[in-house]
Order: C-alpha cells, then structure tokens, then sequence
C-alpha cells in the first residue's frame, strides 16, 4: 500500500527543515506555514518592465561579447545569453522530465531525498532553515549522477530522466567553460593568471550542481514566497526559465525587477566567488523568485565554480592598476571553506571576508 506524507514524516530519521512539509497538489488555501510577513517590496514589489529596467541581453556570438558581459556584470551582476549553442530540443527534454519528477505524488518524492549533508537528491532548498516561513518551492540537486535517487523514484524507467539530466550538464560544462573565459577576458585577467590564482591544490574536477526547481500554482501568491532573496554562492550560475515569468533581481534604488523570461535564452547570474575574484568589480546579485496562482514554474539552475579545494582571492591585476595599488577587498578563501561559511551565515558570508 502506499503510504501517505504524514507516514514519512513519522518514519523519517531526516530533520524536518529538510523536508517539503507539503502536499502541494492536495491544499486549496495557503496553509499558516507558509504565509510570509508583508515587508517593503514584498511579494510582488514594482516590477519594471521596459528597457531601462531589463537586464542586458548579450548575444555570445557577439565579437564584443567580453566588453558587453563586463559592463552588465558591473551595473547589474546579470545578463540574458542567446546564441549560446544549447539545442532548445534538449531544455524541452529536461524541462519535461522535470515535470515528470515534480508531478509525482508527495511520498513518491520523499523515497529521493537529499541528505542533510548535501549532494543529489529531493528536498527544500538549503536557504530553507534560515527563514520560520517555508517557501513555496520544491527543488532536486543533481551534484554527478542522478542514478541512485532515479532509481528509487521509477526502479524501471529511470534512464530517460539520467541521460537527459548528463546531456543537459555536459552542455552546461562546455558552456560554462566559454563562459569563464568571457568573464577573464572581461577582466583582463589570462587563463594562467587564473589557474595561479585559484590555487587548485588537488586534481579534483570543477565543482558544480544542476538544480531542478518547481514553484506549483499558489492559492495566494501575494502572500507566499518561491524562493527567498538570496545571492549564488558559486562563480556563477546559468539559468533556464520556463516561459513563465517569477525571477527578479534587487536593483539598488529601484527595487526587484523581473528577469521575463525570453525564448531560447539563459539568465547568467554573478555569484559570490566572481563577486571575490573580481575584488567587488562584478557584485553578486540579490535575487529572488514570486510565485503565481495558474502556473507552474519550473527553473533549471547550473550552479558553476572552480574545485572544492581552490583558493579564490581578488586577482591581481584588479588589485594594482597602474602605478596606484586598489588594496584588495576581500580575503582568500577556499570554495569550500565559502561554501560552508555560506551554508551558516547567508548574505553575511561575503562581508565575513571584508578586509
Ligand atoms: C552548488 C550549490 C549552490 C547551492 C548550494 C549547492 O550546494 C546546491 C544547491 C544550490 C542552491 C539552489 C537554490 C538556491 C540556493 C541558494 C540554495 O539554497 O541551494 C543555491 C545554493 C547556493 O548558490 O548557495
Ligand atoms: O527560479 C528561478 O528563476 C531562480 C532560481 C534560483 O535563483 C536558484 O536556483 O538559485
Ligand atoms: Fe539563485
């Protein structure tokens, strides 16, 4: 027989901040739990739609695509990629095993949790302990392979879901890659300068995760969160939305303006190591994503950053320019030492490092 949510609840020796405490598929009205405090700019806030208020659109095939990515990582810490490579097919393909996942019933999902410690799995996002109001989102993190927690999920026919899952990340490495070299460029900074800066002690491979999101239809929008405020903690993080809208980013004296989603492009967002690296040039951007009554949303996440064992520190070049040396702002760290810093302090990490 199967069994029902509050029978895993029962049986699972997990914490419960780590699990979906919600059939959202069963509730009708916004359950108390998940109400969050009306505060300034919240839910919705003034979106701006219009030029003025859009992040830049870069095409990769641009020949001044590095100027272009540099300028709009400084004056807004995204862009929107088109011409990027990324065959539409294949988002199709992974957006629609992603439904497939989401769709299952509660405690069919609740059989591939992540683990408290992190890696693949089911799960609230990890922002999730740091807030008394749970968000209206579920998220899967594929950290490698998918297999053990697909198998568990469909013992059968987990193959489809796997193969999609390597394709779509393989294609995100290259991309990424192309992307990393971009963003040197953009600062100035050779690939070798690079390679001595992060110090990779080990031979350990790039660190980075695909993370599936779903934000189901919400009985009340205006009070319900998808996904609280948060910066990326990684190098950077390229984004596929499906074509409803719900990202927006904080624009300082603006206020949150949605990212709406446009046909065949990605959201490339700064995150928090590019935000060290670039001794502050590229700030990591706050964002956040609202969630509407008729839809589901569903984001795809390729979070991207150099080995766990690396060290970041501001590079050189952007710490002395010219003859006048800019002091660097911020302490070296190594990824994983950020990411744990992280993971206990949120947006407080970065100013952690401030020298
Ligand atoms: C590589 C990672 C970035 C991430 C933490 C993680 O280890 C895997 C999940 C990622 C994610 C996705 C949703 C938003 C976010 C803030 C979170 O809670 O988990 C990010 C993390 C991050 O960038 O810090
Ligand atoms: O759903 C989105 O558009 C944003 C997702 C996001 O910010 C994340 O996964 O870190
Ligand atoms: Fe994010």
């Amino acid at each position: 027989m199967a069994s029902t949510l509050s029978q895993v609840f029962r049986d699972n020796p997990l914490p419960l901040n780590h699990i979906i405490p919600l059939d959202f598929t069963s509730v009708h009205s916004l359950p108390e739990s998940h109400v969050w405090p009306a505060f300034d700019g919240f839910p919705f806030g003034t979106t701006y739609p219009g030029e003025k208020f859009s992040i830049p659109i870069i095409d990769l095939m641009d020949p001044n695509a590095a100027q272009l990515v540099g300028h709009a990582c400084e004056k807004w810490g995204a862009f929107q990629l088109t011409s990027h490579g990324l065959p539409s097919i294949l988002t199709d393909d992974v957006e629609s095993q992603t439904r497939r996942l989401f769709a299952l019933p509660a405690h069919e999902k609740m059989k591939a949790l992540r683990l408290p410690s992190g890696g693949t799995g089911y799960g609230q996002a990890r922002i999730s302990p740091f807030y008394p109001k749970f968000m209206w989102h579920e998220g899967f993190t594929i950290m490698g392979s998918a297999v053990d927690h697909a198998r568990k999920l469909w013992p059968d026919d987990y193959k489809g879901f796997c193969d999609v899952m390597e394709d779509y990340q393989k294609k995100m490495k290259e991309l990424a890659e192309s992307l990393l070299h971009i963003f040197l460029e953009s600062l100035d900074i050779s690939k070798e300068e690079y390679r001595s800066t992060t110090i990779q002690r080990g031979r350990e491979a790039c660190n980075t995760a695909l993370q599936l999101n779903s934000y189901p239809p919400c009985p009340d929008p205006n009070r319900a969160m998808g996904l609280a405020p948060h910066t990326d903690s990684l190098l950077f993080t390229i984004v596929h939305q499906s074509h409803t809208s719900g990202l927006q980013i904080l624009r300082d004296g603006v206020g949150w303006i949605t990212v709406f989603p446009l046909e065949g492009a990605l959201v490339v967002n700064v995150g928090d190591l590019l935000h060290i690296l670039s001794n502050g040039r590229y700030p990591s951007v706050l964002h956040r994503a609202v969630v509407n009554q008729a839809e589901h949303r569903i984001s795809l996440a390729y979070f991207y950053g150099p080995p766990a064992d690396s060290l970041i520190s501001p590079l050189c070049n952007l710490v002395s320019s010219g003859q006048q040396v800019v002091a660097p702002r911020y302490r070296s760290v190594s990824v994983k030492e950020y990411v744990d810093l992280k993971e206990k302090h949120k947006e407080k990490a970065l100013s952690l490092l401030r020298l």
